[in-house]
């Protein structure tokens, strides 16, 4: 199938692209790296009559220190997130999800930006950016606002991005050296999407767990915070019990949806799986 007629506008600075998003309206998509947008616009899941290309504005480029977090502009694509030095130094576990994403030519194009803005919860990095505390830039008509990731996965493919709204960065805390970290997903073939993925950061006073965050992804409608589970591992140090404790709590914090690849109860015992080899990797200091 052909993707329906649109028009084409090509924004150099961001002021462009939300004041040529403004006049169109609805009818308006930006497009980053066109590795979700184009598919469903050939497969006529979206019809607009207009696309904004924001790959040329430089604002919306660069990965650079900001006071205590990393800014990681919008832009910045899935393949960066392999090979920039900053990346693999203050947010080592958005490094460890990137080989995760998808192939090599798609990692070549998309972007992290397009990557949260777009919200899959069979994602990677929508879910690290929970487990990372992190916070999203945004620009819109009525000015610039950041928004805690907590706060911005709403429903299926729904975020709390208002029509008009871009996404110009994501701020990271910087990691620190009493942090571990920890991520997988198991897939059926390497390059497809998880059946269940998992990302975790931990703050510790030697062996004991000050703070962890833990974030799911294919587990529902959006990228998942496990805080049950998450409650049940604070202030302790990590063994057999903790991690069970844990696992158990997963049955409250996961409530996978019906699926004709998975059924809800094998998606949590994956969950589980996972979680437990990851605890098990943080404490070994992996
Ligand atoms: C075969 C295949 C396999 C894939 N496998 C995976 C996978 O395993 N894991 C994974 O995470 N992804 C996977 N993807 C998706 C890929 O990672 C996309 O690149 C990513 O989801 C979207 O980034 P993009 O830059 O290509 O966005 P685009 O396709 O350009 O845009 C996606 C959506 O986000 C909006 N958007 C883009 N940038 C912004 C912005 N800065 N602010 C506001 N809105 C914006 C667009 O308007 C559009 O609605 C796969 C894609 C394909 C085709």
């Amino acid at each position: 199938m052909k993707a329906r007629a649109f028009s084409y506008f090509r924004a150099d600075t961001i002021d462009q692209a939300l004041d040529a998003h403004a006049r169109a309206g609805d009818d308006a998509r930006f497009i980053a790296g066109g590795q979700s947008l184009v598919p469903a616009l050939s497969l006529r899941l979206q019809a607009p009559r207009l696309l904004i290309d924001i790959t040329h504005i430089a604002e919306l480029r660069g990965v650079c220190r900001e006071g205590d977090t990393l800014r990681i502009g919008a832009l910045t694509r899935h393949c960066e997130m392999l090979t920039e030095p900053l990346i693999a130094a203050f947010a080592p576990l958005l490094r460890a999800a990137a080989p995760f994403v998808a192939h090599p030519a798609i990692r070549n194009r998309g972007t992290f930006g397009g990557s949260v803005a777009l919200a899959d919860p069979a994602s990677e990095f929508p879910a690290m950016t929970l487990a990372l505390d992190a916070e999203i830039e945004i620009a819109g008509p009525s000015g610039s606002r950041r928004l805690k990731a907590d706060d911005f996965f709403i429903d299926l493919f729904e975020t709390a991005l208002q029509p008009g709204e871009l996404i110009t960065a994501v701020h990271v805390p910087l990691f620190r050296s009493n942090q571990r970290f920890a991520f997988d997903e198991l897939a059926r073939r390497r390059g497809d999407y998880a059946l269940v993925g998992c990302g975790m950061l931990a703050t510790q006073t030697g062996d004991r767990i000050d703070d962890i965050r833990i974030s799911f992804f294919s587990v529902g409608n959006t990228p998942t915070r496990v805080k049950g589970a998450e409650t049940a591992l604070t202030g302790f140090s990590l063994d057999a019990a903790r991690i069970a404790a844990a696992q158990a709590a997963l049955d409250n914090d996961l409530a996978p949806p019906e699926s004709d690849e998975v059924p809800p109860m094998m998606r949590l015992h994956l969950a589980r799986v996972l979680l437990g080899r990851l605890l098990g990797r943080l404490g070994e200091g992996a």
